[in-house]
């Protein structure tokens, strides 16, 4: 089933469209990765999801139900965690999650259970400072455990690794994979590999619209060039071979490329190497990085 489904969506902010008919469906229990472009109407999207933001036409359905602008009867299967999430600074994460619980009308003892669960899931179980002193991850990692904290079947996060870094990025994803069997996950970045690493479907939104979604497999198929590349040992061999094959592009002194080639492009450079004796470093076939494809996607 799927736990959410945008039909036909727009949005104007005066006379500038930003959302023009935006179709997509997630899948229950993946992780759903958001890319585009900055400006291209990521955080616009999320905000219609969560009834904070009005629909000019269209449909937005979560769990089967509609959303509707201003009522937050749908938020009860959501989490949310913000581009820059707030808190109450001089709160522990503890006391935290134990008023955010209160005032979504968790019973206490519901409340001291997931309260600790959570923190531990998000590694900080044994964190008693105060929010203040912590550092962007942590604060980060915080906001997924508010966000998980009424067990939502949506886990909506905004940019929740732009700002961190590898290490602190890694955390996250790891966290995000391991609630993935109770939540769905929908996430929007700028970081390509992030969306490589961990989700299972992806919608890429340009100009308004989705120009590109399918699984993260199905969608590098889709633009699976057959190029390949030969890096040589010696300058002049490089040239040779690129003298008697000119359709390859010369990358530096060493390295050529064929965009387009096919296997038996890639068989007939391996004989030709073989025939002259020539020493190669690697010759190796292209594989299509989400970066590629989606700089072909945006400069159509
Ligand atoms: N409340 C608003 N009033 C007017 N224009 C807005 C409003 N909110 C967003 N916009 C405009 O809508 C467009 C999409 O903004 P949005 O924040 O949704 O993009 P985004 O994809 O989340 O970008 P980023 O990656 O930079 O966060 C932008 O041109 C922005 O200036």
């Amino acid at each position: 089933m799927d736990i959410l489904t945008l039909s036909h969506v727009s949005k104007k902010f005066g006379n500038q469209s930003v959302i023009n008919d935006l179709s997509f469906s997630v899948p229950e229990h993946s992780i759903f990765g958001f890319i585009g472009e900055n400006g291209a109407g990521k955080t616009t999207t999320m905000k219609m999801i969560l009834g904070l933001l009005s629909i000019d036409t269209g449909e937005i359905k979560v769990n089967g139900e509609t959303v509707s602008f201003g009522q937050n009867k749908t938020n009860q299967y959501i989490g949310y965690l913000p581009d820059v999430p707030e808190f109450y600074d001089y709160m522990t994460p503890m006391e935290y999650l134990r008023l955010c619980g209160m005032i979504t009308g968790m019973n206490k003892h519901e409340i001291t259970t997931r309260s600790t669960e959570l923190l531990a899931l998000v590694g900080l179980e044994n964190s008693k400072k105060r929010i203040k002193t912590f550092s962007r991850g942590m604060k980060q990692r915080l906001g997924i455990a508010q966000a998980l904290l009424n067990s939502p079947k949506l886990l909506i996060c905004d940019e929740p690794t732009s700002a961190l870094d590898p290490s602190g990025r890694k955390d996250i994803l790891d966290i995000l994979v391991s609630v993935k069997q109770h939540t769905t996950i929908i996430f929007s970045t700028h970081v390509l590999s992030d969306i490589e690493r961990v989700c299972d479907d992806v919608a890429l939104l340009h100009n308004g619209k989705i120009a590109l979604q399918g699984s993260l497999e199905e969608v590098k198929e889709l633009y699976r060039s057959s190029g390949f590349e030969i890096e040589f040992k010696q300058d002049s061999d490089c040239t040779t071979f690129a003298n008697h094959f000119p359709e390859f592009e010369q990358i530096h002194s060493k390295l050529l490329l064929y965009p387009q080639g096919s296997d038996t492009d890639m068989k007939n450079a391996i004989n030709y190497i073989a025939d002259n004796s020539i020493d190669i470093i690697k010759i190796e076939k292209k594989e299509p990085t989400l970066e590629n494809l989606f700089m072909e996607v945006v400069k159509k």
